[in-house]
């Protein structure tokens, strides 16, 4: 009793002399000793930071008085802790951060998260406080459970004799934990398991390894079965308040909250495989985790699985649901949240969701299933449907080799230069006379000298009888050709032979009426009457000098251009034909108009075309082996500008377009597509910009 003396301040063992580096807590205790008696009397002393922290009730400080009264070397090694979390909890937070907390030890700071206060004393006093800790817990029983007053007032007392034991054996060896868990007290903690959980089968075997002072880390994790799911996660003893533990609220944590305790209804979860609920046939029902859909709150303990889960009209809330305290028989209304809405989901063709076997992760959904077959990779994974490998071959046999299916498939499609000269649509009369038996008209060597690859003629039928053997006969004569010329492809529209004899002296002549046409009517030759004029330019459009080709090579056919009246055409005007070009009337074509006309280009009334307007029917073979050059074939299509409209200056009408009645077409523009009756469009290539009120 002489260090009781020390808290009036009067041991000058502990306040004058400094202590030795090991007996650092116990200075610091004593400082704080000193300062906490100063403010509270020598009514009631504080000799130990946890009282700076507690505001003791009277019936705690006279029990710190007894802690104090050991020297600090035995308090450091035998410490004891008692639940005193009613008390704690009313105490409020402020004097636990008073100045003094700042400087206890650092084993001590820890607890600023709110951990249950505990006072340490030793060994010695245990008897002299049994009634006390008896009383205390009964307190705390009290206000906690009734059914664990009534079972823990004997454990309690039961295992007082087993605690002395235990202390004893830990002096002895040494082993208490000042690293991590130097501020607990596992005899406090079994006792608490024995008073809070009385109702867990291991209670006896927690009492015994008290004993067993190597296994008291192992007892530890004893205390973290009743408290709350953050206490346990921190290793902290829980004061266990309901619905949300006051450490957790002190220490500034979300409580977890207490996860169902088991009753005396529980029963073990059965390891084999339980009956599919009945919900579970739902077809809408999908069970948590498929289709990634969120897995259900960890459960602690597990469920049996074989009692049908509740009805989601049960639900409390998606929040912790504090199953009963103690004995009572636990209730699972927390599971059934685990089944709500947000599970269900309409899987395609309203199949429930079966998860079998094939759901498992199989060969294909293994990364490393192929690297454990490096000779062959795809043998690894067998022909299953579960896999998600894509074969065009039957499931259950092998692919062909890479060379053979490859093989296979370019055999489908053949070479590009078999395209090019396959079914020739026209024949040209100078490629392969050889091959009609009744083309024995004159070759056009100038133009075509060394075509090799032209169409050939299309073979034709045998004759069947002699009338007509001798139609075919007839018809085989130089003067009545079978053939279409060129000249009649070309205004067909089909593929045609520009460098045809007679398309080339057609264009020849249409130069020379141009050039007539441009030069005989433009100064220094102005003062050419308007009808010369005219005249000049209907030679254009309608060539009255036949080109001078062999009957056999002429055209039966032939296009006649036309003009309409009031027309003005400035110089120069260019065309290939003339012949394919209709105009109506009172239209003007701006200077350096070039037409392009293997089709017919069709000039409505009231049409104004600006300068450098380019008509173009003519196209090409996409295909450079089909186009091949001057020697290749090209075709054309017809162009119509409806009337009223307005072609902008330098703008380009394609092959095969349309100008709708009434419309314009910006300068510089590029027709691709059909121009719209009464709209505007322009740019490259030309879009609407807007319609035009008629
Ligand atoms: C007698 C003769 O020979 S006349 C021949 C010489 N003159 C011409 O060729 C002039 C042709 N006129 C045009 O091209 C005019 O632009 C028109 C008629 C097509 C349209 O004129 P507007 O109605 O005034 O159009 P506006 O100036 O409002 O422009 C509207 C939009 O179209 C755009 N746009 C107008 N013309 C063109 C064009 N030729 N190419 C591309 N875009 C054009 C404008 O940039 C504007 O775009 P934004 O709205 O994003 O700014």
């Amino acid at each position: 009793m002489s260090t009781f003396t020390a808290l009036n301040g009067a041991s000058s063992k502990l306040t004058e002399s400094p202590a030795a580096p090991g007996d650092k807590s116990s200075v610091t205790e004593d400082r704080l000793a000193g300062s906490a008696a100063t403010a509270s009397g020598s009514a009631a002393p504080e000799p130990s930071t946890t009282s700076q922290r507690e505001s003791w009730t009277p019936q705690s400080v006279e029990r710190t008085i007894h802690v104090a009264t050991y020297p600090p070397e035995i308090e450091g090694s035998h410490k004891r802790k008692r639940s005193g979390s009613v008390d704690i909890r009313r105490d409020g937070p402020a004097q636990e951060r008073t100045p003094e907390t700042a400087t206890v030890p650092s084993h001590e700071a820890r607890d600023h998260y709110g951990t249950p206060q505990r006072d340490y004393r030793p060994y010695g006093d245990e008897q002299r406080d049994r009634d006390k800790e008896l009383w205390y817990s009964h307190q705390s029983r009290d206000e906690r459970n009734p059914y664990e007053t009534q079972q823990n007032s004997a454990i309690s007392t039961q295992s007082n004799s087993e605690e002395q034991i235990g202390e004893a054996l830990r002096r002895a060896t040494g082993q208490m934990d000042h690293s991590d868990y130097a501020g607990t007290s596992p005899d406090g903690d079994d006792r608490s398991i024995s008073l809070y959980g009385g109702s867990y089968t291991d209670h006896r075997g927690d009492s015994m390894l008290q004993h067993d002072p190597k296994k008291r880390k192992r007892n530890f994790s004893n205390r973290t079965k009743t408290g709350c799911l953050t206490c346990r996660k921190r290793k902290k003893k829980c004061d266990e308040q309901k619905p949300e533990c006051s450490n957790c609220i002190r220490g500034a944590f979300v409580c977890a909250g207490y996860p169902p305790q088991r009753g005396p209804g529980w029963q073990k979860p059965d390891s084999k495989a339980s009956a599919v609920p009945l919900e579970s046939k739902d077809p809408s029902y999908v069970p948590p985790g498929a289709y990634g859909m969120p897995q259900p709150h960890p459960q602690p303990h597990p469920q049996p699985q074989s009692q049908p889960p509740p009805q989601p009209a049960s639900v409390p809330g998606p929040g912790p649901v504090p199953a009963p305290y103690g004995p009572q028989p636990v209730k699972r209304e927390s599971v059934s949240h685990y089944r709500g809405q947000p599970l269900r989901i309409d899987p395609p063709q309203s199949r429930p969701v079966i998860i079998s076997d094939d759901d498992r992760p199989t060969a294909s959904t293994i990364p490393s299933a192929s690297v454990t077959s490096p000779d062959n990779k795809l043998s690894a994974l067998p022909y299953t449907p579960a896999n998600v490998f894509p074969t065009p071959v039957s499931a259950n046999t092998q692919a062909p080799p890479f060379g053979e299916r490859m093989a296979k498939e370019y055999q489908r499609v053949p070479p590009l230069h078999d395209l090019s000269r396959t079914e020739p649509e026209t024949p040209h009369p100078s490629a392969h006379p050889s091959n009609h038996p009744s083309n024995q008209l004159p070759q056009i060597n100038i133009l075509h000298p060394t075509r090799t690859n032209s169409p050939t003629p299309r073979p034709q039928p045998p004759a069947t009888s002699n009338a007509q053997m001798a139609a075919q006969l007839a018809l085989s004569h130089s003067q009545f050709p079978l053939r279409r010329t060129q000249k009649e492809e070309m205004l067909s529209g089909r593929q045609f032979y520009p460098f045809d004899k007679e398309l080339c002296l057609e264009r020849e002549r249409c130069a020379a009426a141009c050039w007539r046409f441009n030069n005989l009517t433009t100064p220094p030759t102005n003062g050419v009457s308007p009808e010369e004029r005219a005249r000049l330019f209907l030679e254009i459009l309608q060539p009255r000098d036949p080109v001078r080709v062999s009957p056999t090579e002429a055209s039966p056919v032939t296009n006649v251009g036309r003009v309409g009246r009031h027309v003005a055409v400035e110089t120069p005007f260019v065309c290939d034909y003339g012949y394919n070009i209709s105009i109506g009337n009172d239209v003007v074509i701006g200077r350096n108009c070039t037409i392009n006309d293997v089709c017919e280009v069709k000039i409505g009334d009231n049409c104004v075309l600006g300068p450098n307007v380019s008509i173009f029917t003519a196209s090409l073979p996409i295909d450079p082996k089909k186009r091949q050059g001057g020697q290749g074939p090209q075709f054309g299509r017809p162009i119509v500008i409806e009337q009223d409209c307005w072609i902008g200056g330098g703008a380009i009408i394609l092959p095969g377009r349309t100008i709708g009645k009434g419309s314009t077409v910006g300068a510089g523009s590029i027709v691709t597509k059909d121009v719209p009756p009464f709209t505007i469009v322009a740019g490259n290539p030309a879009r609407v910009l807007r319609g035009i009120a008629s």
